[in-house]
C-alpha cells in the first residue's frame, strides 16, 4: 500500500509490546503505523517507570527457554542504539523449601543448567546482608538476572522504529476497528487502513476487541508500586551489589513479594506485591485499596530490618491478568489479519523483544519461531465470549 493513511500494518498501543512489534515490522520493511492514545512518554499504562526485573528463574521451562533469546535481543538493541538497558544484579529467590512453587523455580533452573548459587542458612547473611531468611525457607540466586531500564528501553525501541521509517502517532485514541481483508482503523484524528492489525493495548485490550466481537478473560488490577526508605543510606543499593529479590510465598503472602535494589530514587528500595484490586483502566485512581501495602509492611518489618516499614513513595501501575497468568499471543479467531498480544500478567516486560518478533511473524502470516501453544486463545474455551 502506498497512499497516505494506508499501511502494511497498524499497531495499536505504544507500550513495551506494541513498540517492539512495530520495530520488528519496520525491520522487515513493513510500512508501519504505531498508534498511542496518550502523549508519549506517559505513565497511565503498564510499561512506565524506571525499572523492571529480567530473569531466567521461572517455574515453567518455556519461559526460561524464551529468555535465552531475550537476553541476546536486549544486548543487540543496546549495541544498535548505543545505550545501556540492562544491569546485572542477580535475583535472590526465596520461599518455603518444601513448597511446590519454590521447588518449581529451583528445579526449572537446575534442569536448564542456568547459572545459579544455592545459599544455606549458614552462609546466607554473609552473601546477603540486611535480609532475614525465614526459618524453613530456601534461597538461591539466579546469577544472570538484573534490572532493565524500562523508560529508557521504551524510548530506545520507539526511536529505532522511527529511524527505520516507522510512524508514531501519539495523543490519538483508536475509536473503531472495521475488520476485513483490509482493516480500517478510526481514531480521534483520522482513518487509516492496513493489510494487518496488531492489538497490544494492555489493560484496554477488551475495550478494543469489543469492536471485533471478541472478549478475552482478562482481569485488570491496580498495583501499588511502593518505595521503602533505607535506614542507612546505600545499604540496599545496586552499587553495593544488592540483588533483585523474589519471595515465592511467605507468612504474610500467598502471591509473590518482589523487590529491586535502591537505584532510581536515592535511598529508596522498590518492593511490591504481585497482586492488586480490580480496576477500570480509565478510573484507576478511584481504586484506593491498600491491603497489599499492609502485607508488604508486615514483610518489611519481619525480613528487611534496614528499611522503614512504611512506604515513602507510592506510584501505580496495572497488570492485565489471564486466568493461568500466561500471555495471549495469537491471531483473532475470526480474522487472521488481526493479531493480539495481551494478558502479560505482570511479567511481560523482559520478554518484549521476543514478543515483538512473534507478533510480527503472526501478522506477516509466517510460522512463529517459538511454540505458541501455551499462549493460544483456544485454551480459554468456554471463557472466551464470542459474539461472532
Ligand atoms: C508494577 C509493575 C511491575 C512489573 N514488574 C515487571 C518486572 O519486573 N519484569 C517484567 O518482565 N515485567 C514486569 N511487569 C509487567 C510489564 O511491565 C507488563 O507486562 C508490560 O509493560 C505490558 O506491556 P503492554 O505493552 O502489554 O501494555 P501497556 O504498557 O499498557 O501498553 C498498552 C498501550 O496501549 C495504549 N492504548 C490502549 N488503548 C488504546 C486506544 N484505544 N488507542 C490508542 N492507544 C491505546 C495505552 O495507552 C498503552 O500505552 C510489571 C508491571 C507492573 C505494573
Ligand atoms: O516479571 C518479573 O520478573 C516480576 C517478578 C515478580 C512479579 C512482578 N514481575
Amino acid at each position: 500500500m502506498s497512499a497516505e493513511g494506508e499501511y502494511d500494518c497498524i499497531v495499536i498501543g505504544a507500550g513495551v509490546q506494541g513498540s517492539f512489534t512495530a520495530y520488528q515490522l519496520a525491520k522487515k520493511n513493513q510500512k508501519t503505523l504505531l498508534l498511542e492514545q496518550f502523549l508519549l512518554p506517559h505513565s497511565r499504562g503498564s510499561s512506565h517507570g524506571q525499572t523492571r526485573i529480567i530473569r531466567r528463574a521461572y517455574d515453567q521451562d518455556f519461559y526460561t527457554h524464551m529468555m535465552e533469546e531475550c537476553y541476546e535481543l536486549w544486548a543487540q538493541l543496546e549495541r544498535e542504539a548505543g545505550v545501556k538497558l540492562y544491569r546485572q544484579t542477580g535475583l535472590l529467590v526465596m520461599g518455603p523449601e518444601n513448597s511446590e512453587s519454590y521447588q518449581q523455580f529451583k528445579v526449572t533452573l537446575q534442569r536448564n543448567k542456568t547459572p545459579m548459587v544455592v545459599l544455606t542458612h549458614d552462609n546466607f547473611s554473609q552473601h546477603i546482608p540486611n535480609v532475614n531468611l525465614a526459618p524453613g525457607d530456601g534461597a538461591f540466586v539466579d546469577i544472570s538476572a538484573g534490572v532493565l531500564f524500562a523508560d529508557r528501553a521504551l524510548r530506545t525501541v520507539q526511536g529505532q522504529f522511527q529511524k527505520l521509517g516507522g510512524v508514531i502517532r501519539d495523543n490519538e485514541t483508536v475509536t473503531n476497528i472495521k475488520p476485513g481483508p483490509v482493516v480500517t482503523v478510526s481514531t480521534s484524528a483520522g482513518v487509516y487502513r492496513a493489510k494487518s492489525l496488531v492489538i497490544t493495548a494492555g489493560p484496554w485490550t477488551n475495550k478494543l476487541l469489543a469492536h471485533t466481537g471478541l472478549q478475552l478473560p482478562l482481569e485488570v488490577v491496580k498495583i501499588n508500586v511502593c518505595y521503602w526508605k533505607e535506614k542507612v543510606l546505600g545499604s540496599y543499593n545496586v552499587k553495593r551489589r544488592f540483588p533483585c529479590f523474589l519471595l515465592t510465598e511467605g507468612e504474610e503472602a500467598k502471591e509473590h513479594i518482589y523487590g529491586l535494589p535502591s537505584n532510581e530514587y536515592p535511598g529508596l528500595v522498590k518492593i511490591c506485591y504481585h497482586m492488586g484490586s480490580e480496576t477500570d483502566p480509565d478510573q484507576r485512581d478511584k481504586q484506593t485499596d491498600r491491603s497489599d501495602i499492609e502485607i508488604l509492611g508486615r514483610y518489611v518489618t519481619r525480613c528487611l530490618p534496614g528499611l522503614v516499614p512504611e512506604p515513602a513513595v507510592v506510584e501505580s501501575c496495572m497488570y492485565t491478568l489471564t486466568p493461568d497468568r500466561h500471555f495471549v499471543l495469537d491471531c483473532h479467531p475470526a480474522y487472521i489479519n488481526i493479531v493480539i498480544g495481551a494478558g502479560f500478567s505482570g511479567h511481560g516486560f523482559k520478554f518484549g523483544p521476543v514478543i515483538g518478533k512473534l507478533l510480527c511473524e503472526l501478522s506477516l502470516g509466517e510460522m512463529p519461531s517459538n511454540d505458541l501453544s501455551p499462549f493460544r486463545i483456544r485454551r480459554f474455551h468456554a471463557k472466551t465470549k464470542s459474539a461472532l
